[in-house]
């Protein structure tokens, strides 16, 4: 192999990824070497990719792709969703080492292996993701250093689960700023009317984004569509946003589970019907325990861009992009929440709204990046209820 002299790396091309169930897959590493564990889950994506690894939402999990081939249009410097990787490895059939596109800059083995993270290829992700199906999503030790598989899947089995942490505190941002972009140009056709162009005249609406760990499409679609940005971090107070006078108030998608993270919905809960809310994902949750919904885990989670999701208003059913491993549910919301939108896989809870607060939430992406964008006019509701 010919790597640069200043990054050396060893013969070693074995890794082995090992769960707390006691299954050990052997493969071939890519990326960088060492050992991280996470929560083993996976996306059905068959494209978006680098949009997958710089989500932050993944902070603490190993993600497989169910999609055979990756790696094939490489790495651009446009597709980011954040400035930096948080997963904590990364699982493919097969690795394609010669990327082939005009935007391409970089392989995908490079890009992890700048990154520091570690890929596994050559393993049956299909029995992998059997496994999950099956028994759940469950915590897994990845390793190129130690290809013990006793002592391996010992490490699985006394690594910490995600449920109880607090993993938002590792990815949002330290202080406030204005947010300075749209949608990158190839996404401008994408855009339609209904969704984007303001027509309460010439008003630009100012948006606190409340970051807890932020995809970085959603500030760029509240920019395209006239707004003042300004992000604050996952900690910030009620006072601490409302100095910044909104019009209205977004809630990020993040990772881990929500039910730690007191401190944010106290925020939001102090928010209710001072400004209109709109929450995403782990926004969305925040924003269902904040009006006294509950949360419980999912068995393996959505992961991908294709997810049917009906909204219940229109009959109109969605493709959608998600990312999540846990979820609202229905039962024990406020008084005057309702559910607009249902997962039509297992009728799980996508949307819910409270009328008199002015506040909604999505549990899936409608940014997309990557995935189909019949969502959009989520973001035109937003902006028709900071109107109101
Ligand atoms: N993308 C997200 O915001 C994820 C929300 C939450 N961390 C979950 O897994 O359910």
């Amino acid at each position: 192999m010919n790597q640069p002299a200043n990054n050396p790396i060893s013969n070693n091309q074995t890794a082995k990824l090992a769960l707390s169930d006691g299954t050990v897959f052997t493969g071939t590493r890519f990326g960088a070497e060492g050992e991280y564990f996470g929560e083993v889950v996976f996306n059905t994506s068959l494209t978006g990719y680098q949009e997958i690894l710089t989500d932050p939402s993944y902070n603490g999990q190993i993600v497989t792709m169910t999609y055979p081939l990756i790696g094939n249009y490489g790495i651009n410097a446009d597709d980011i969703e954040s400035g930096r990787l948080s997963l904590r490895g990364f699982v493919c059939k097969e690795l394609c080492r010669e990327p082939s596109n005009f935007r391409s800059t970089q392989s995908l083995d490079d890009y992890l292996r700048a990154n520091n993270v570690i890929g596994i290829e050559g393993i049956d992700t299909r029995a992998l993701v059997r496994r999950i199906r099956t028994e759940g999503a469950m915590t897994g030790v990845l390793s190129t250093v130690d290809l013990d598989d006793a002592s391996l899947v010992a490490k699985a089995q006394q690594s910490p689960d995600i449920v109880g942490q607090d993993l938002i505190k590792d990815v949002m941002p330290e202080s406030a700023a204005d947010w300075p972009t749209g949608l990158h140009e190839m996404l401008l056709d994408q855009v339609t009317p209904s969704s984007h162009q303001s027509n309460e005249g010439d008003k630009d609406f100012h948006v606190v984004a409340i970051d807890y760990g932020m995809k970085w499409n959603i500030p760029r679609h509240l920019k395209q569509m006239g707004c003042q940005v300004t992000v604050v971090p996952g900690t910030a107070t009620a006072e601490e946003v409302l100095s910044h006078n909104p019009d209205g108030v977004f809630l990020s998608n993040g990772p881990g589970d929500p039910r730690p993270l007191d401190y944010a919905v106290g925020t939001i809960r102090d928010l209710l019907g001072k400004k209109p809310i709109f929450g995403i994902c782990l926004g969305h949750q925040l924003l269902g325990l904040a009006l006294g919904g509950e949360i419980f885990k999912l068995k393996f989670g959505h992961r991908g861009a294709n997810q049917p999701v009906l909204n219940k208003e229109t009959g109109r059913v969605e493709i959608t992009s998600q990312n999540h491993g846990f979820a609202l549910s229905g039962e024990t919301l406020a008084e005057g929440t309702e559910v607009t939108h249902i997962n039509l896989n297992d009728q799980t809870v996508e949307g819910i709204r409270h009328e008199g607060y002015g506040a909604f939430g999505i549990q899936y992406h409608p940014e997309a990046s990557a995935g189909p964008h019949d969502s959009h006019y989520l973001f035109g509701e937003f902006r028709k209820m900071m109107a109101n």
